[in-house]
């Protein structure tokens, strides 16, 4: 039997087993892996070894690589190595997954434990469950299938899952070039880490932004005051933060920071015409996130502000009160969170230089006698890819096979920070192949992954692997 002949077989195999699959998810979403969590490091420990051991179980050699610390009492999660196959007359897929997630609690205003798969009218819903540990498992699935058939694999595989990416990919890139030798044999690398544009067309993505994070520290006293005593005679930290946070972007959402507009690389007409055959509608879109407005007045404009132009997003003020009710407090000490997604030809250090410079020229404007400590956390670069290449073809014809559709080719706004290493120290190209929908909520309450993507997500990337090695 030819290989694309054992697709059929595999698509069967693959729908009759789905729900094995679907308790594996169960089992790794209860893994609170919050890589931001310092508290739950274990817990990101835990779910590489986890999926150490998946990977084990189907026949491939693995590894943990050690990355080394966060902070002195704060080990990285290691990053889980593994190879599966090893013919030399095969071409070598490199593919990246990670298995931390972002924070989730009930009361952020879930309807359901973040931490349970719950499945309700053909969602998974569960922190993690399309970021990204749902396509993960999906790759798992294929080659538990593929060994369940005795179906010899087209291609050689190796798996690169680290459990850092939601905190910048701390400590991978390193330990990828520590290990460039088990790497440099890969042809092509495929990432499943983004979602597609809308909820029914599938596609494939040849962009990503890249992201610098930055705290603000201010305070004003050795302990909150008492707003009634003291207001009206310290000058308050709280009003400085938030002074100088409503002085990064305007309510068009454009940057106020000199000089990062002058460094977006420009438009070309080539580029221009891209986003206009693409499916994508503003009203469903408005729709779908709840959103009480949109920054653009056309399609082009809104898919170009969350491609191709830099965002800046104020996420939080760590120390000011939030819980209910009325507390009379002046916080001593508050750090403000933000970030800027960033676009080529935009870095990370420019990036950091030009942030600083414009907030330390805030700070002397506001002239206040507080303390201020700005600290660049982390940052990623973005990453962009020619989309008619093989690696590209073979994953539009197994989009093909399994949804009976063309994809549309996509860039993707948030960041996958190890991508652009992934292409350079490889020297091979990387595609970005989406498995969940626009809705599922990634970051956010109720975040979901429907079955139905989860199961054709898997055909798609079994056919990939058939027409990379055809
Ligand atoms: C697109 C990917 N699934 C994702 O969510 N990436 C994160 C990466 C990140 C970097 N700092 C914090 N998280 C993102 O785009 O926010
Ligand atoms: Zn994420
Ligand atoms: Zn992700």
């Amino acid at each position: 039997m030819g290989h694309l002949e054992h697709l059929n077989e595999v698509f069967k195999a693959i729908d009759e087993n789905q729900e094995e699959f679907v308790e594996l998810l169960r089992e790794a979403v209860e893994i609170r892996s919050v890589s931001a969590d310092p508290a739950r490091r274990p817990d990101c420990i835990k779910m590489c070894e986890w999926a150490r051991d998946q990977l084990k179980s189907v026949g491939a050699d693995t590894s943990l690589w050690d990355l080394g610390f966060e902070k002195p009492d704060l080990p990285l999660p290691p990053a889980v190595f593994g190879v599966y196959g090893r013919d030399k007359a095969k071409k070598t897929l490199l593919i990246y997954g990670h298995l931390d997630v972002q924070p989730a609690e009930k009361e952020d205003g879930w309807n359901t434990d973040p931490f349970k798969l719950i499945e309700i009218d053909g969602k998974l819903f569960g922190r993690g469950s399309t970021d990204d540990k749902g396509p993960v498992i999906a790759w798992i699935a294929v080659l538990k299938i593929l060994k369940r058939l005795g179906i010899e694999l087209p291609v050689n595989l190796k798996f690169v899952l680290e459990g850092m990416e939601e905190s910048g990919s701390e400590g991978l890139e390193e330990g990828l070039k520590n290990n460039l030798d088990k790497i440099s044999d890969v042809n092509f690398s495929c990432i499943s880490d983004n979602y597609w544009l809308g909820k029914n067309k599938p596609c494939l993505t040849y962009g990503l932004r890249g992201i610098c994070y930055y705290f603000v520290e201010i305070s004003c006293a050795r302990q909150d005051l008492h707003s009634g005593i003291n207001g009206g005679s310290v000058p308050e930290a709280m009003n400085d933060l938030v002074w100088i946070m409503s002085q990064l972007v305007s309510v068009q959402g454009e940057i106020l920071i000199p000089g990062i507009a002058e460094l977006v690389a420009p438009l070309t007409k080539e580029e221009e015409t891209l986003y206009d055959n693409i499916d994508f509608c503003m009203e469903t879109f408005k729709g779908e996130m709840g959103s009480h407005g949109l920054l653009a007045d056309n399609k082009q404009r809104l898919l170009m502000n969350r491609w191709r132009y830099p965002s800046l997003s104020l996420h939080g003020i760590e120390g000011a009160f939030s819980q209910p009710g009325a507390k009379t407090v002046i916080p001593a000490k508050v750090t403000g969170k933000f970030s800027l997604r960033i676009v080529p030809d935009l870095t990370p250090e420019a990036t950091d230089k030009l942030v600083v410079n414009y907030l330390n020229a805030l700070w002397a404007k506001r002239g206040s006698p507080n303390q201020i400590k700005i600290t660049p956390c982390h940052g990623g670069k973005p990453w962009l890819a020619d989309f008619r290449d093989a690696n590209f073809s073979a994953g539009a014809r197994a989009i093909e096979r399994v949804f009976g559709t063309t994809p549309d080719f996509t860039r993707e706004g948030g960041s996958i920070p190890i991508t652009l290493t992934i292409q350079e120290l490889t020297g091979s190209p990387v595609m970005l192949l989406p498995i969940g929908a626009s809705d599922d909520m990634a970051h956010s309450q109720n975040e979901k992954l429907n079955r139905e993507n989860f199961v054709k997500g898997m055909k798609v990337l079994a056919a990939y692997l058939f027409e990379l090695g055809a």
